[in-house]
């Protein structure tokens, strides 16, 4: 089978503690799975470790089937992961919407004309084109999600990492983006708190307790 990820033992310590133990899944290509479980049990210490922002304290990740043996490993695979994370609040680099969005096609070398119509194309596939001028430090929590998630999106990454995407999103964003969500052909694991989203989008339900994954049923 092929993969996109494979999560082999994955610990992780936190000072004298463990917050993960033995953590194991395989996420197949294009595969959408989801992560549930009580707040503090460690989703987000997981997706991080998966995005190469926390290094496991024991374990092994293998990106497209590479072994990633050391921190800078993750590098290759900047461009190919999108991670949105739970708080979006610190991940803008630059002012405005507009600014932002165009700045990831930018470091890609797009030339400006180009970036300029993707960005605003991909503003108004996400019903958010009114904020394309704004000041993204003015806008709202769930302004500001979907601002990041556009980000994330126009790099077209082959794995995306979202930690609570529809958490402060009112009813009709969220459908919008699980509309989005669910026509994207991409490999995804989707930390949520919110079920019926994930019924709706993923495949394979795991929930995070007692520091390891179990796979689970919804309903
Ligand atoms: N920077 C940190 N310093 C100290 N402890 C931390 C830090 N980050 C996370 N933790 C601890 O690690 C544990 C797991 O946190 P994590 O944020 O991964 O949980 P979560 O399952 O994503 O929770 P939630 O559903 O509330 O977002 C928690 O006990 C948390 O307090």
């Amino acid at each position: 089978m092929s993969c996109s990820l494979n999560l082999r033992s994955i610990s992780y310590k936190k000072g004298d503690k463990y917050i993960l133990e033995d953590i194991n899944f395989d996420l197949d290509h294009k595969e959408k799975i989801a992560i549930v479980g009580q707040n503090g049990v460690g989703k987000s210490t997981l997706l991080k470790i998966i995005a190469g922002l926390k290094i496991a304290t024991n374990g092994e990740i293998e990106i497209f089937h590479n072994k990633i043996k050391y921190q800078n490993d993750f590098e290759k695979y900047r461009d190919e992961i999108g991670y949105l994370p739970q708080d979006v609040s610190s991940f803008f680099l630059c002012i405005t919407v507009i600014e932002d969005i165009m700045f990831s096609l930018l470091t890609l070398g797009i030339k400006k004309e180009e970036a300029y119509k993707k960005s605003i194309e991909m503003l108004k596939r996400l019903d958010i084109l009114y904020l394309e001028n704004r000041v993204i430090y003015d806008l709202s929590g769930g302004e500001q999600k979907i601002v990041a998630l556009a980000a994330i999106l126009i790099k077209e990454p082959k794995i995306l990492l979202l930690d609570e995407p529809t958490n402060a999103l009112d009813k009709k964003s969220e459908n919008l983006i699980l509309d989005i969500l669910n026509k994207i052909d991409k490999s995804m694991v989707i930390v949520s708190h919110d079920k019926i989203f994930i019924e709706k989008l993923a495949s394979k339900v795991y929930n995070l307790e007692n520091k390891s994954l179990t796979e689970i049923r919804l309903s």
